[in-house]
């Protein structure tokens, strides 16, 4: 940039040329020296040159030379303008309050909040603005936002203490929004620390939270584009089987480890499945517990995006961690076909959806308890023969699902239908036909045909009516489509086993008044008030769970510790050697809680402070946070869903049909009490293992890798690996697809020295961009046709109301306005009305996001998919860039670190194993070491990718739909200069 120009008078060249030349006289010594005749010289008479015109030549000394560098004006008007503007009027003063601020938040008016928040009680995030953990004093600095949520705004931040970037979710400052956080935080802080330790189970790592200009700020590992914008970016095909397959098993043993803890995730969908920036292979994540309850606590019944809603939740039937294997099913049908398996346009349409492609509809049992059967079935038989349920499963169905017409004449409302995108109606087909890649062989035709045979097969136990009969995570985890064997018949899952623990040196709680998980409504194990009946399912055994004692037993929910001393601040409950915990979303720091009564309290968690004061007889070592409680108040579920557990009755006076309320969760999807409002917004965002419970959870792993692959063009290598399994986990992304949607991170630093595990890991990918949408998806005006049939997102679930919403809220809020306040307390709110618990949020504007949707959704996503012809399987980007360099590795917590869970570590816990030392890696009182997967910065090494040369995912020739598939979903908000 600085230039020495050649033409300057600066110049040290022209400078003493111009000396030589230019001046009239020499110097004055060289004048009182000069050659001038002296009659009294004998050499005066000798020859001389004329000293103006030559003289000896002297070499120029550093203090002659003058260098001026002129920058080129750009320069000087940008970069250097400080400068330039202090050059012009010296008096000229800078400061960098002056600098005008980039705004990352939409609206930026700040009109809450002492002008901190938005109307919508977003933090108004600009470029830079620091978020501070008042314990640690960390500090978080906002570079860009990554994603809108229900609950708030994700931004990269960057963090100076450990030169780092991660994600950092700000919750909206409404205790409403900041209650379900902390559900959040508990199930995911407990998942990571107890559950996956290891982090090899597929769920995003926790790593901080803290309450930052009264927002509850939660800081997640940084993750990259989610599974929709993956399929997005390869223009709605379908992804290569292969990477189906690959994906299918981690997001298994995600679901699996969800399973042994009893957490239903209730959210899962191509959006909440990110991947991961940090790994060489491919390798995602499950992200945003927020809407996440325990299997014992299923309150909500308004959860799930309606496209992976399972039968039993749209019927309002009782559901387990199994509606995450419907929605799992859904996922992995979806990633095959690069369009949603059942794109129901309200749920009536959801329901005609699957019993058309699926053949068959939801079993009696279910039908004759669910509380919604009378809105979707009429009854054709006498309801009383089905007593006997062998009988109802022999016999024909008592029950009919409605036509369109006696929908109508009953809900008095015509049901929104929306379009047919397959050619077929059943799954068989649907899957058969889907278009082949181009350029395959014969011989890989009838490999990948195989293939999808298993993959029918797969999809049909996991997209099955039947709860009880839906396979489970572990027998799911056997199928021929996951482990690569070949598939010869259809698969016979191995009966369901009790439940087995997942984190290691778990030792069976045999404390007669319970212990912790089960007072916090963690303990997977306890006989659920709304488990599925086991009759009727070929794969379970019907035996008692032998597991129930292994958290926890009924009885009492006061603390114990078998080893004195020990007690955990957070929920614990163990011997010594064995101590369980869970954790306070909200930590002592921030609760300030003093012993009520009697009760010894090593620090306790929100809701034990209220439940204190009524049952303050627990001498506990270690206050449980549910301890002593009247009613067990789970910290594992959201405060919000504390309700007691016979209690779905309750709810369906004013449920919308449903057997519970809609989870706060929920909020912008189904109609939550965060407000339907958001609803719109969330729309439109659509956004291997070493199983250490158990052998059988071992993952296999794939010897696959992808070669360049590019057939837009017809030519370029093929991909392999479509047509076998994956053996061996180091598939690798494909750079040629993913590096299209990533902005390249940079790293600004080193790793930090105390990261011992943050080595060896590269390869990093960045947000997909509006931009780059822009760029690279155009919308052509034929598409705004297709777009206009799409679902509104303002009416997003038609079967729910405002009105409804508040019936469930107020029925609600009884149970939530106590730790409400409590936490509206902690968190400082400043309106009385935050305190009085849940209450509608602000609208949230659709202005940005629907706009965004509604123009450019559509219209961009469907730019090369003709009407009526499929999106097939393709590696759509021709344009091959290396992967990107990494940027993301986890701040590791200082282990002096004082944050607000790490204040009792020595009455705290190591979690899970004995032996495994921990002293050089991260306080696990407060985070979770970071994985050894972590981001150095390292980049990739281009030509370490499988995938460098393009890789596939998946190509289809032919026609397989009839139209472009639905999408409502925005993007980011890239700010703008105020
Ligand atoms: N760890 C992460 N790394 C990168 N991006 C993330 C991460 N977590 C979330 N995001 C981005 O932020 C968006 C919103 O996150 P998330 O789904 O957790 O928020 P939410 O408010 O719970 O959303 P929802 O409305 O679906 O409940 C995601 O779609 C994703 O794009």
């Amino acid at each position: 940039m600085d230039e020495v120009s050649p033409n300057d008078e600066a110049d040290p060249r022209a400078h003493h040329l111009g000396r030589a030349t230019d001046s009239p006289e020499p110097s004055s010594s060289s004048s009182s020296s000069s050659p001038s005749p002296s009659p009294s010289s004998s050499s005066s008479s000798a020859w001389h040159p004329r000293p103006l015109a030559f003289r000896g030549y002297v070499a120029p000394t550093s203090t002659s030379l003058r260098v001026v560098v002129r920058r080129p004006l750009v320069v000087r008007l940008t970069k250097e303008i400080v400068e330039t503007y202090r050059i012009c009027n010296p008096h000229f003063n800078y400061s960098e309050e002056l600098n005008p601020k980039r705004y990352l938040t939409t609206p930026s008016v700040g009109v809450l909040n002492d002008g901190y928040d938005n109307a919508n009680s977003d933090l108004i995030l600009t470029v830079n603005f620091v978020l501070v953990n008042p314990d640690t004093k960390r500090r978080y600095i906002v570079k860009e936002v990554l994603g809108h949520g229900t609950f708030g705004q994700v931004a990269k931040c960057w963090v100076p203490e450990t030169c780092s970037f991660l994600a950092v979710k700000i919750i909206k400052n409404q205790p409403a929004y900041s209650q379900q956080a902390l559900v959040e935080v508990s199930i995911l802080t407990t998942l990571n620390k107890k559950y996956d330790p290891e982090d090899k189970h597929h769920i995003v790592r926790i790593y901080d939270y803290f309450i930052c200009h009264q927002h509850l700020c939660i800081c997640f590992e940084l993750l990259d584009t989610n599974l929709y914008e993956l399929i997005k970016l390869n223009h709605f095909r379908g992804l290569s089987l292969s990477i189906v397959q690959l994906f299918s098993r981690q997001i298994l043993r995600g679901l699996a480890l969800l399973k042994d803890a009893g957490i239903i995730h209730c959210d899962l969908k191509p959006e909440n499945i990110l991947l991961c920036t940090s790994t060489k292979q491919a390798e995602i994540k499950i992200i945003d517990f927020g809407s996440a309850c325990m299997e014992e606590r299923t309150v909500y019944s308004y959860i799930q995006s309606r496209y992976y809603r399972s039968p039993e939740v749209l019927l309002g039937y009782r559901y387990t961690t199994a509606i995450d294997m419907w929605s799992f099913g859904c996922i992995v049908a979806e990633l095959f076909l690069g369009l949603p398996l059942f794109p129901g346009a309200s749920e009536f349409d959801l329901l005609q959806r699957m019993i058309k492609i699926l053949g068959g509809q939801p079993p009696d049992y279910v039908l004759k308890e669910a509380k919604n059967t009378t809105k979707f079935f009429k009854c054709i038989g006498n309801v009383h023969d089905m007593e006997n349920f062998q009988a109802s499963i022999c016999q024909r169905s008592v029950y009919q699902v409605l036509s369109e017409e006696e929908y109508e004449a009953r809900e008095l409302k015509k049901p929104s239908i929306g379009k047919e995108y397959f050619n077929y109606m059943n799954l068989e087909a649907i899957v058969t036909s889907y278009p082949y890649r181009k350029n395959l062989t014969k011989e890989d035709m009838i490999k990948e045909s195989q293939v999808r045979l298993a993959l029918i097969d797969f999809l049909r136990g996991l997209v099955e009516f039947d709860p009880a009969k839906r396979w489970s995570p572990f027998q799911a985890s056997g199928h021929p489509f996951v482990t690569g064997e070949p598939f010869t018949c259809p698969y016979q899952p191995p009966l369901e086993t009790p439940r087995m623990l997942v984190a290691q040196n778990i030792k069976v709680d045999h404390h007669p008044g319970g212990g912790h998980w089960f007072a916090a409504g963690l303990s997977p194990n306890v006989v659920g008030r709304n488990r599925v009946p086991l009759h009727s399912s070929p794969n379970f055994q019907a035996v008692p769970y032998a597991h129930a004692s292994s958290y926890g037993s009924l009885g009492s929910h006061g603390s114990y510790n078998d080893g004195a001393g020990l007690g955990s601040s957070y929920g614990s409950y163990g011997d010594n050697a064995n101590l369980f915990a869970y954790y306070s979303p909200v930590g002592p720091s921030a609760m300030n809680i003093s012993s009520q009564g009697n009760g010894k309290m090593l620090g306790s968690s929100p809701d034990a402070r209220w439940r204190n004061f009524q049952y303050s007889h627990v001498n506990g070592l270690g206050m449980s946070p549910s301890a002593g409680n009247i009613a067990s108040l789970p910290l594992g579920t959201s405060p919000s869903q504390f309700t007691p557990p016979n209690s779905y009755g309750q709810f369906s006076v004013g449920s919308p049909g449903q057997f519970g309320p809609p989870s706060p969760a929920r909020g912008s999807l189904q109609g939550s009490p965060l407000g339907k409002t958001a609803a719109a917004g969330q729309f439109n965002r659509r956004k291997g293992w070493t199983y250490s419970g158990s052998s059988q959870y071992q993952e296999s792993s794939s010897s696959l890798h992808w070669q360049g692959h590019h057939n837009e063009g017809g030519n370029s290598g093929q991909a392999e690996g479509s047509s076998h399994l994956p053996n061996e986990s180091t598939l690798h992304l494909p750079s040629n697809l993913i590096a299209v949607s990533r902005k390249q991170q940079q790293v600004v630093g080193g790793i930090s020295s105390g990261f011992p595990a943050m080595q060896n890991v590269s390869g990093s990918f960045a947000q997909v961009s509006n931009r780059q949408w822009h760029q690279t998806l155009g919308a052509p005006d034929d598409m705004h046709d297709a777009g206009s049939s799409l679902p509104n997102p303002g009416d997003w679930d038609p079967n729910y109301s405002d009105e409804l919403l508040l019936e469930e809220m107020e029925e609600e809020s009884s149970d939530k306005s106590c730790l409400a306040t409590e936490f509206g307390k902690v968190m400082h709110l400043s309106s009385a009305e935050s305190l009085v618990g849940v209450r509608r949020p602000t609208k949230v504007p659709t202005s940005s996001t629907n706009s965004f949707i509604r123009h450019n959704g559509p219209a961009q996503s469907f730019i090369h998919v003709e009407p009526g012809n499929p999106p097939p399987h393709d590696q759509y980007f021709g344009q091959i860039r290396g992967l990107s360099n990494p940027s993301h590795f986890m701040p590791p917590p200082s282990h002096n670190s004082f944050s607000r869970l790490a204040q009792h570590r020595a009455q705290r816990l190591y979690y899970g194993r004995a032996s495994s030392g921990r002293g050089n890696e991260w306080d696990y009182n407060k985070m979770q070491a970071p994985s050894s997967s972590f981001n150095n910065g390292v980049a990739h090494p281009h030509g370490n990718s499988s995938f460098i040369n393009g890789m596939s995912w998946g190509r289809r020739a032919s026609d397989a739909f009839t139209n472009i598939p639905p999408t409502t979903r925005g993007r980011k908000d890239y700010g703008r200069i105020a």
